[in-house]
């Protein structure tokens, strides 16, 4: 089925009337079947077996469908919800025109006709005449898939349990106790300005959109309860900094878009959210907001999601970075770069020895050149925290006797 921009022609034009369309088509319990897009094409040898024509009158419909000049409608077994790194499609990155996405991301379609506006799809491959395969996920489509512009997906989330690693140790670098940012980052060996200290490809990925962290969220749990995945990202995820450094504002403010999502998530029946599950939520939320870290799937500015690693998502902030995060782009035509898989180079910024701190600049370029105040003032409001990195306490004069033990590992630290 090829799914066109929106673009709406009355059925009537085709000679058949709304009610010659088989409910079998999927189009949803009470939703108008007035129209058909144009460009809609059925191969009536992959019809199921349910949709063979029975009538003269859905012979009618059928008929008039493939009068439309349409495009292969397939039908796949079985009716899944869950995204396609599951269920064995290759969990890859594939690249479009502009836009790069994981195999198995849930994506949603936009700008489509009414009755499909908003549906939950995941992306399997990319066609080569420019449009992206994506499988429905409601099982009233029964595992069909359509051809949709890129202009047509908008992104979901994408969870990828293969890059989830529950022990993030690695030989470049060492996870440690810090003494006023939590756990961070170790150099394990020297390295050189400007060489790659690490890489990693992260495990689940978000439009910046909580409603979308949530889903994601509730995926996870329920990977997490299938003994084949054994919830390795969940794991992961469970195991990162739950955000304990955020200002009472900053949580006020993730419990209260938690409880949103629980509304619009029970339609507004359940009067009180579950304490439990509204915890859940909002501990969900504030790890993501903790954690996650800016990634460019396309070379313009939108749409960009945010990443979230197993190592990546340890390094702490410092107003004197040591490392910087760098994303690898490659040209697709002349003139036109594509962001690659999507793989987090963690950079020196300087020559580094064993032991010294890995620390990453959260915020702009230009965060370097302010002033303590004005630093920590963004990074509270855009990060929800105040930082105490040893430049910080050493330029607002605060507990000066931890200068240089910040990073030090926490058995190291009491020792001193
Ligand atoms: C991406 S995580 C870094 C790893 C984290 N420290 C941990 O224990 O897993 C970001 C969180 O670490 C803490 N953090 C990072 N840099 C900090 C800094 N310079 N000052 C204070 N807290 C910091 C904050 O709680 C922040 O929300």
């Amino acid at each position: 089925m090829y799914i066109a921009p929106r673009r709406e022609v009355p059925l009537r034009a085709t000679g058949a009337t709304p009610s010659m369309i088989p409910a079998s088509l999927g189009f949803g319990e009470g939703a108008p079947r007035t129209r058909v897009e144009t460009g809609w094409t059925l191969h009536l040898r992959q019809l199921p077996p349910s949709w063979v024509p029975t009538s003269g009158h859905v012979t009618a419909a059928v008929v008039s469908f493939l009068a439309l000049r349409t495009l292969p409608f397939q039908r796949r077994a079985g009716n899944r919800r869950t995204s396609g790194e599951r269920s064995g499609v290759a969990a890859c990155a594939i690249h479009g025109l502009q836009l790069r996405l994981p195999a198995g991301s849930t994506v949603y379609l936009t700008g489509v006709s009414q009755e499909l506006e908003g549906e939950p799809c995941e992306v399997v491959s990319f066609d080569r005449s420019g449009r992206w395969l994506v499988r429905f996920l409601h099982p009233r489509f029964r595992g069909r898939t359509a051809l949709v512009p890129e202009q047509c997906l908008q992104f979901g989330y994408s969870v990828r349990p293969e890059h989830a690693r529950s022990n993030p140790s690695t030989s470049s670098a060492v996870l440690v106790e810090t003494a006023r940012s939590g756990r961070g980052l170790q150099a394990s060996r020297a390295f050189t300005a400007g060489s790659v200290v690490f890489k990693e490809l992260p495990f689940l990925l978000t439009a910046n959109d909580v409603n979308e962290v949530c889903r994601a969220y509730f995926n996870m749990r329920a990977s997490g309860r299938k003994e084949s995945t054994q919830g390795v990202e969940v794991e992961a995820f469970e195991s990162l900094s739950a955000g304990d450094g955020f200002s009472a504002q900053a949580r006020a403010r993730v419990q209260a878009q938690a409880a949103e999502v629980w509304q619009a998530m029970t339609y507004g029946r359940a009067q009180e959210p579950e304490a439990s599950e509204l915890q859940n939520l909002t501990g969900a939320l504030l790890r993501w907001e903790a954690n996650r870290f800016l990634q460019q799937v396309s070379p313009n500015a939108e749409p960009n999601i945010y990443a979230v690693y197993s190592l990546v998502s340890r390094l702490n902030h410092s107003c004197a970075p040591t490392v910087r995060l760098r994303q690898v782009f490659r040209p697709l035509q002349p003139g036109f770069q594509v962001p690659d898989d999507g793989t987090c180079l963690v950079q020196a910024d300087r020559d580094l020895e064993p032991g010294d701190a890995l620390v990453v600049n959260y915020g702009l370029p230009e965060l370097l050149e302010w002033p303590v105040e004005q630093r920590r003032e963004y990074l509270l409001q855009r990060n929800g925290f105040c930082c105490q990195c040893p430049r910080c306490l050493s330029e607002a004069g605060e507990d000066v006797s931890q200068r240089g033990k910040e990073y030090l590992p926490m058995s190291a630290r009491c020792a001193l």
